[in-house]
């Protein structure tokens, strides 16, 4: 038996469509939604990332606001620019792209956002309303695998789902989300010594570990749904998940691919929560 693929570009499409329509709406009304972008240094990964979200805020009608800084800005020059765009109106989401240089920290630069802008989910105050179940910012990627889950039709009520990784970005904000949606969640980590003890049971398994082959098919459940949110590279240096994808698809029954799973929704709801921003500032 072969999976299901879970498409995460064919969700984000169905998803940035009703996007696109908030915002629109939005805009008739004089509120754009804006969302500033920035970023700090010439890593090649992040330019290629920032490129896709402005250019998915273009497509959505978002306005975007990019600014791009040598790697040498100081931090105080990046926390008054953040401060500048906290007090602007037309903004409503502001994302800084991690990793940032080293001389800059990065708990100081989240924390500088204002809460009712942090779309990214990243500040300890987000963080905390996501514990309580009060409704802040949900971070991306465990947001847009959540939508993934969903658009499967299956019910996590009572069922067992292991996260892999304990990441503050993913793995702990995954386990959370989960758990609002009644499932029973274990979280795996480096120091689990038996993984496939744990996943081997799971209805539902999550991989962010960052580690190419760290679920095979021998540990999974016949039927479990499988989200693999790993971004790593193969020996050909072609993208590749946590997830050994040809193998796990013989015994999962819904499995997401890299690249076209979960990144994709990463952006998606980036745009989501910078639509749902502005139309809390336009109440
Ligand atoms: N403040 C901040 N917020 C972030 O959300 C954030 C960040 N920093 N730093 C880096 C990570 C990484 N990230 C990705 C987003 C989309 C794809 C994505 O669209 N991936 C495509 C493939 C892209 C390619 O081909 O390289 C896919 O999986 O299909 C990947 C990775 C957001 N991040």
């Amino acid at each position: 038996m072969s999976a299901q693929l879970i498409d995460g570009v064919k969700l984000s499409q169905q998803l940035r469509a009703e996007i696109a329509q908030r915002a629109a709406a939005l805009t008739a009304a004089g509120k754009q939604p804006g969302l500033a972008v920035i970023l700090v240094g010439e890593d090649p990964a992040s330019a290629v990332y920032v490129r896709n979200k402005i250019k998915a805020c273009g497509d959505a009608g978002i306005r975007s606001i990019f600014d791009k800084y040598d790697a040498d800005l100081s931090e105080a020059a990046l926390l008054d620019r953040i401060a500048a765009l906290n007090a602007d109106p037309s903004v409503h989401g502001i994302l800084v792209q991690m990793p940032l240089p080293k001389h800059i920290n990065p708990h100081k630069v989240i924390e500088a956002i204002a809460t009712s802008k942090d779309v990214d989910g990243y500040s300890v105050l987000s963080a905390g309303e996501l514990m309580t179940g009060l409704d802040g910012f949900r971070p991306c990627t465990p947001y847009g695998c959540m939508k993934l889950i969903e658009s499967t039709g299956f019910n996590l009520r009572g069922k067992h789902a292991v996260v892999i990784g304990r990441s503050n970005t993913v793995g702990k904000p995954m386990g959370l989300l989960l758990l609002q949606a009644n499932a029973t969640v274990t979280i795996c980590h480096s120091a689990t010594p038996d993984l496939g003890y744990h996943t081997r049971q799971a209805d539902v398994v999550v991989a962010a570990v960052g580690r190419r082959n760290t679920l095979t098919a021998d540990m999974v459940k016949p039927g479990a749904i499988v989200i693999d949110v790993g971004m790593n590279r193969d020996d050909e240096g072609k993208l590749c998940g946590d997830v050994d994808f040809a193998g796990v698809k013989e015994v999962a029954s819904h499995i997401t691919p890299v690249p076209g799973g979960v990144g994709p929704m990463t952006i998606t709801m980036l745009l989501m929560n910078t639509i749902e921003s502005a139309e809390r500032s336009a109440k």
